[in-house]
């Protein structure tokens, strides 16, 4: 089966500093993968190369078997790889519905500026509605962003990469700064995504980690160090060693 994502032989340095060395990685279709690894192992480095923010210097990417490595950022969104949108990119006065049709509309190529018949149009609202739904997240509808709290603004970004209707979700710390009092709605949602969407979560916190993913890709030095099942992973002694051993957290 063609895999929804693929990373062949990444490599990428920064004057002489390499931090990205011979990476490869496949994510099949559905998949939950996490990538791990200790401050500075080069996880942002690779995801930049993955979103086309950074070239890599030698190697290849694949998205359902399409070679997308010298594709513009805006290129891989419309073929289907989606990451989590940063918070700024939420539309503050406008209710999570509104902000689901916005992005429901991007997705289809229509103009932005046509907003006053985007929440007229009762097939996108709808739209809207049921994915919001399928999350658990219809309560949110009709609130104003300005008036959500920082992990519920976290979980809207989430839904937003959503309405693109991606085939693969790269989520970059989606736990990062989220209150523990709200980290449980993360977790459902996160176990609410789509099954046929690949993703791949980078993320500091294990319990995530451990709970979410089928496989971990550790990082260490812009290498991988293993790459296998959680369990795999969490008895490996070398990964003990560099990372698992230092701490809990990062
Ligand atoms: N634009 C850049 N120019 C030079 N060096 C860079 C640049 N971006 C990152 N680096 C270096 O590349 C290495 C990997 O950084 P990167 O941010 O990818 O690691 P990380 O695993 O995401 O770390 P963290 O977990 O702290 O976010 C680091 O040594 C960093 O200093």
């Amino acid at each position: 089966m063609t895999a929804a994502l693929e990373l062949q032989g990444l490599s990428k340095a920064f004057g002489q500093l390499q931090v990205t060395q011979n990476v490869s990685l496949k994510l099949e279709k559905g998949a939950r993968h996490a990538l791990i690894g200790p401050n500075g192992a080069g996880k942002s480095t690779l995801v930049h190369q993955i979103t086309g923010l950074l070239h890599p210097s030698k190697g290849h990417i694949l998205l359902n078997g399409t070679d997308i490595t010298r594709l513009s950022p805006e290129k891989r969104v419309k073929m289907g790889l989606a990451r989590t949108f940063q918070i700024n990119s939420l539309f503050n006065h406008l209710t999570v519905g509104e902000n689901i049709g916005l992005a429901l509309t991007a997705r289809e190529g229509r103009d932005a500026r046509l907003f006053g018949s985007i929440t007229q149009s009762a097939e996108l609202m709808d739209e809207a509605a049921q994915l919001l739904y399928s999350l658990g997240l219809l309560a949110l509808a009709h609130k104003t962003v300005t008036d959500l709290a920082y992990g519920q603004r976290r979980l809207i970004e989430i839904a937003l990469a959503l309405a693109l209707k991606p085939s693969v979700l790269l989520l970059d710390e989606p736990v990062a700064g989220v209150p523990s009092t709200e980290g449980a709605r993360l977790f459902d949602l996160l176990e609410r995504l789509p099954q046929d969407v690949a993703v791949l979560v980078i993320e500091h916190d294990m319990d995530l980690v451990f709970r979410f993913a089928q496989r971990i890709t550790v990082l260490v030095e812009g290498a991988v160090l293993v790459e296998g099942t959680v369990k795999e992973v969490r008895s490996d002694p070398r990964v003990r060693a560099v990372y698992l051993g230092e701490r809990h957290h990062g």
